[in-house]
């Protein structure tokens, strides 16, 4: 973490005086901030398949994109679009990011980490279904996850910072 300007001389990290409102202190900034990634996600193509539930019935298309050529390789799963099945039998937890976004705008996710533990669900999803890790909608995946995570982890830290600054302060008397 780094130094807050004079208070810090003495080694003790003066990290919250004053308002709560500066953006180290408030444990509740991780909700715009968890937005600000779901909104960044969104934006990015390979968040493409995993923004509706699962549902091949609609998206027949995905099986020929799994084979390299267009001839009849038999793609990743059965031959006709009855992934839905086969997906509700391998994924216990469907999860995507429509309900991910609908539970944060909803204000029901009490901290980044229950936020962070419904996300990861998508990629495991996506990593307990696919056959072969050469897939397009795997490397999507890999890469939404890699971006996901490099983002969250600052989130999660200042949260858990402004807690503890929280519990270690005097209690103030109103
Ligand atoms: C436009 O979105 C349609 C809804 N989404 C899906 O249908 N799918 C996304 C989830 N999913 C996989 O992670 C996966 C891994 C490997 C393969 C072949 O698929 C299965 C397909």
């Amino acid at each position: 973490l780094d130094s807050d300007g004079p208070g810090t001389s003495s080694g003790r990290r003066v990290k919250c005086r004053g308002r709560r409102q500066s953006l180290k202190c408030n444990p509740d900034a991780w909700k715009k901030q968890c937005k600000e990634l779901l909104s960044l996600i969104y934006e990015r193509e390979d968040s493409e398949p995993f923004r509706q539930p699962a549902d091949l019935l609609s998206y027949p298309g995905y099986q020929e994109q799994e084979g390299e050529s267009s001839e009849s390789v038999v793609p990743e799963r059965q031959q006709d679009s009855s992934l839905s099945e086969d997906y509700q039998d391998v994924i216990d937890t469907p999860v995507d990011f429509s309900t991910v976004k609908e539970t944060l705008e909803a204000g029901n996710y009490g901290s980044p980490l229950e936020f962070y533990k419904d996300v990861r669900q998508i990629f495991n999803n996506s990593k307990a279904y696919t056959s072969n890790k050469k897939s397009r909608i795997y490397s999507m995946m890999l890469r939404l996850s890699a971006l996901f995570e490099s983002r969250i982890k600052n989130i999660i830290s200042e949260y858990k910072s402004a807690i503890q600054s929280q519990k270690r302060r005097r209690p103030r008397y109103r």
